[in-house]
């Protein structure tokens, strides 16, 4: 992607080779005052001079506000094609990381990297190669004066490679701190209301002080490191110049050099190590956005292709779970554990099991939010990785346990953000899914009823509410498979009897339907019950089997009938 805005780079390399050829032009016009004006008295060569300098330095100009014009492009062409696939793998991978990886921020990274590639830390860079140029220039003047620029910018980059060394840890260190502590702070915003009615203002405060402290300190220790090595830099760059003006002296004492190429070799050595010591500067920079690339390259390396898939044909709702595992990947421990079953069109399967036995995980797993370590998931008989992700989850109406409306309106929310301007459908489909469920009327009580906006998270609705919402988003376009974890844990008893009548008329038109239950009130239109215990199937079967087996003081194992 870098090299798909590389011509940007290649024109700003050359305005850079124009504009480095152009600070020629003082030197020039240093030596010809010196040389030639001043021993001539001659006021016209002056005039027509700088009249020739001037032009220069408007050109100079010129080209390097085209340069960072051109930089400022390749951000954004650069940004164009890398955000699009960052966010959207973003989004891949961490619905099938599964459990227990933490979520990273590759955007940030992006961000990062495409600063220093587009800012003046590039300059530096472009100007890099003109050092031995400058240099060969000043051995022209007097090879004395040549080898005293190159000694200088040797030891400028001795300096560089030391400021490196010193700083590459620490900025690193900083980096990841700061990742923590701004994630860390994002958590406890989005808990703030129970942050300050438990009370936990003072202790929260105090855990992310700590966390600023951590990044603080190595960010102070990075910029110690770096703020020596650059005023040493700096030091060495002065002495040089001026060293460049004495040397110039001695050599033009000796009648050498000419008096005007005393200033002029003291300005072209300013001119060769200027860059190396830019470079020292912006080292920070160039650190951070190789940690940035090598994260990206990293989380791109590790991200599914997109490639073409066979389209298959809209699913009839069956589906089939083989021997599937999931593993927390901290502790190793099985969250689910060979779990086999089916559930055919029109079917309902209900799954109970104490809390923490692995309801919501399998729900999860079935719905394609997290990816299994072992096993399959077939819809249709097709494995999950021969369907197109995004054309299988439009046959898919998944609730998940916590509700995850979004900021938008409520019609947004329903249609799945859908875009209304290439779907003239959508509104009705957005209010046949939520007649289905009964939360029409609900919707149409609200101030501005389906264009009611919701906060960010989807704040501005009760529990309940949300719950509808969310339950007319999975019945948007009759889904072929309907996973719902427990929805009804926030309906009263009237939108429970909606639910399952919505639960009815859905396995009416044969969907495939997986309901999470703790509550009794919705065992009732299911066909099956598994029960889950510890992420093992303790019992499957016909439902009024399986809750007879269960009633019973000590329950049988009932032959499992998937
Ligand atoms: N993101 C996660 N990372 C690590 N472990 C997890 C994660 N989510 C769930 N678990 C673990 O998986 C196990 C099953 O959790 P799950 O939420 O599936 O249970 P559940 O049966 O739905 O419980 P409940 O009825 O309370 O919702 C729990 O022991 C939990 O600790």
């Amino acid at each position: 992607m870098i090299g798909a805005v590389k011509r940007h780079f290649l024109w700003a390399a050359l305005f850079s080779a124009l504009a480095n050829l152009l600070f020629l032009a003082p030197t020039l016009y240093m030596l010809q005052i010196y040389d030639r004006v001043v021993p001539t008295r001659g006021g016209t060569t002056l005039a027509f001079l700088t009249l020739a300098l001037l032009l220069a330095f408007a050109t100079l100009s010129l080209l390097e506000h085209v340069r960072s014009r051109i930089l400022v492009r390749a951000s954004i062409g650069l940004d164009r094609r890398l955000a699009r696939t960052l966010i959207a793998a973003t989004l891949r991978q961490q619905a099938g990381e599964g459990i227990g990886r933490t979520s990273r921020q590759p955007i940030r990274e992006c961000d990062q990297l495409r600063q220093t590639l587009t800012g003046p830390a590039m300059f530096a860079l472009f100007d890099a190669p003109w050092t031995p140029i400058y240099i060969l220039v000043c051995a022209l003047i007097h090879p004395l004066i040549g080898l005293m620029a190159l000694a200088g910018s040797l030891v400028l980059v001795a300096v560089a490679w030391a400021s490196d060394r010193a700083t590459r840890q620490p900025l690193l260190q900083a980096s990841a701190a700061a990742n923590l502590s701004y994630g860390s702070q994002e958590q406890t915003m989005q808990g703030a209301e129970a942050v300050r009615a438990l009370g936990m203002r003072g202790a929260m405060v105090r855990r992310h002080l700590a966390e600023r402290e951590d990044m603080l300190g190595w960010q102070a220790e990075a910029s110690f490191a770096a703020g020596s090595r650059m005023a040493i830099s700096r030091f060495l760059r002065n002495m040089l110049q001026s060293g460049a003006l004495g040397l110039g002296a001695l050599l033009a004492i000796d009648g050498q050099i000419s008096g005007g190429a005393i200033f002029a070799s003291s300005f072209l050595l300013g001119r060769a190590v200027a860059p190396v010591d830019q470079l020292v500067g912006s080292w920070r920079s160039f650190v951070a956005a190789r940690a940035s690339h090598g994260e990206i390259m990293a989380w791109l390396d590790g991200a599914t292709d997109d490639a073409p898939q066979t389209s298959l044909p809209r699913p009839k709702g069956r589906v089939d779970v083989e021997r599937v595992t999931v593993e927390d990947s901290h502790s190793q421990r099985l969250i689910l554990n060979n779990l086999s079953f089916a559930i055919g069109p029109g079917e309902m399967v209900a799954v109970i099991g104490a809390s923490g036995a692995g309801k919501s995980t399998l729900a999860r797993l079935v719905a394609g939010a997290i990816a299994c370590d072992q096993g399959e998931i077939r819809i249709d008989g097709a494995e999950r990785s021969q369907w197109d992700g995004d054309a299988l989850a439009a046959h898919i109406g998944y609730m998940p346990q916590q509700l995850s409306l979004f900021a938008g309106s409520i019609r947004d929310n329903i249609a799945r953000f859908a875009d209304p301007d290439a779907d003239e459908r959508i509104d009705a489909d957005v209010i046949a899914a939520a007649q289905l469920c009964g939360a029409h009327g609900m919707i149409l009580r609200l101030p501005q009823g389906y264009d009611t906006m919701l906060g960010w998270g989807g704040m501005g609705l009760s529990m309940g509410q949300t719950q509808r919402i969310a339950l007319a988003r999975a019945l948007f376009r009759d889904p072929a498979v309907l996973i719902l974890d427990e929805p009804n844990a926030h309906l009263d008893s009237d939108g429970e009897a909606q639910l399952i009548a919505a639960l009815a008329s859905a396995k009416a038109r044969g969907a495939a339907i997986m309901v999470t239950a703790h509550r009794t009130g919705l065992l009732g239109p299911a066909d099956r019950i598994l029960v889950l215990d510890n992420g093992r199937m303790r019992m499957s079967g016909p439902r009024d089997q399986v809750l007879g087996a269960l009633a019973r003081p000590r329950p049988a194992p009932v032959a499992g009938a998937a």
